[in-house]
C-alpha cells in the first residue's frame, strides 16, 4: 500500500443474502485530504462504511487504515487505531448536557455500557484534565454558548456540531462522516464545511465524507468517488465528477 494513502479499500464485497450492496470496491483516501463518497440512495454508501468500521465484515477484499490491516477488526479496536465515525443522525446521550456529552466522547470505548461511560468519563476524565479539552473543542465548534443545555433541547444543526466535536476529543487521524450537512439550512452547511477545511489545513486530519448535498460538498472536497448499484462508476476531482457523462446519467437517471 502507497504511504500516501491513509485508507484503501481493496477489492471489497459485500452481500445480503441475494443483495450484492458492494461488488469489487477499490477505492482510497489520501492523507490529510477531504474526499467525498457521493451516490444515489441505496448505491451502497453506508455499507462501505460499515465496512471500514467493522460493522460488517466484507465477503471478501481487504481494508487498510493507517498502514493497519482492519478488515473485520471490531469496531473498538478501529476506534483505538484514530477512525472515528459520526453518524447522519448524532447519537448522545439525551439526558445529559452537551457538555457531559463532549466529555464522555474521549476515548470512550463504542461498546462501552452506559454506566461505564459515566462513571469513567465524567468522574475521571475530569480529573485528568479532558475537561479543558472538552471546553477548547467547544469553542473551536462555536458551541461553547450551549455547554450546559439539555443535548435534547438543541436543535438539530447544533446536535450536528456536538457530534463533531464528540468525534474530535479522541484526537483520530481521519474521520467518516456521514451526512454532516443533512438537515442543517445552507449558511450553517458551509460553516460545518469551513470547519472541516480547517481540520484538514491546521491539523492534516484525512476525511472521507457521504453528502448528498453536492452544491455545497463540491465547494470544500479535494477529491470525489462516485457510487451506483455497489460499484465505484467514477473518480476525480469535483470538476472532473461533475462534467463526467457516466455521473450526469446517474443523477439524471434518479431526478
Ligand atoms: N443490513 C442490510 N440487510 C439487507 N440489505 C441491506 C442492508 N444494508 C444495506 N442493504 C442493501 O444494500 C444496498 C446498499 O444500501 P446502502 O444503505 O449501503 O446505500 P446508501 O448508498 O448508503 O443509501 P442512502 O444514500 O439511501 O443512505 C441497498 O440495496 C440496501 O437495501
Amino acid at each position: 500500500m502507497s504511504e500516501d494513502y491513509i485508507l484503501k479499500v481493496e477489492h471489497v464485497r459485500k452481500t445480503f443474502g441475494g443483495i450484492v450492496a458492494l461488488d469489487d470496491v477499490v477505492m482510497g483516501v489520501r492523507r490529510g485530504t477531504m474526499t467525498a463518497l457521493i451516490g444515489p440512495n441505496g448505491s451502497g454508501k453506508t455499507t462501505l462504511f460499515n465496512v471500514i468500521a467493522g460493522v460488517y465484515k466484507p465477503d471478501r477484499g481487504k481494508v487498510y487504515f493507517d498502514g493497519h490491516d482492519i478488515t473485520g477488526m471490531p469496531p473498538e479496536k478501529i476506534y483505538h487505531l484514530g477512525l472515528v465515525r459520526t453518524f447522519q443522525i448524532p447519537r448522545m446521550f439525551k439526558g445529559m448536557t452537551v457538555y457531559e456529552n463532549v466529555l464522555t466522547a474521549a476515548r470512550n470505548n463504542p461498546g462501552e455500557s452506559y454506566a461505564k461511560s459515566l462513571i469513567r468519563s465524567i468522574w475521571k476524565r475530569a480529573e485528568l484534565g479532558i475537561a479543558n479539552k472538552a471546553v477548547d473543542t467547544m469553542k473551536l465548534l462555536k458551541i461553547l454558548h450551549i455547554a450546559k443545555n439539555l443535548s435534547s433541547a438543541i436543535s438539530g444543526g447544533q446536535m450536528k456540531l456536538v457530534e463533531l466535536a464528540r468525534g474530535l476529543m479522541s484526537d483520530p487521524k481521519m474521520l467518516l462522516l456521514d451526512e454532516p450537512a443533512a438537515g442543517v439550512n445552507p449558511t450553517l452547511a458551509h460553516e460545518i464545511f469551513k470547519f472541516l477545511r480547517h481540520l484538514r489545513d491546521e491539523r492534516g486530519m484525512s476525511m472521507l465524507i457521504i453528502e448528498h448535498r453536492l452544491d455545497i460538498l463540491f465547494d470544500y472536497v479535494d477529491y470525489v468517488y462516485v457510487m451506483h448499484r455497489g460499484r465505484i462508476v467514477a473518480e476525480g476531482t469535483p470538476e472532473e465528477v461533475s462534467e463526467n457523462p457516466v455521473v450526469v446519467e446517474i443523477y439524471l437517471g434518479e431526478a
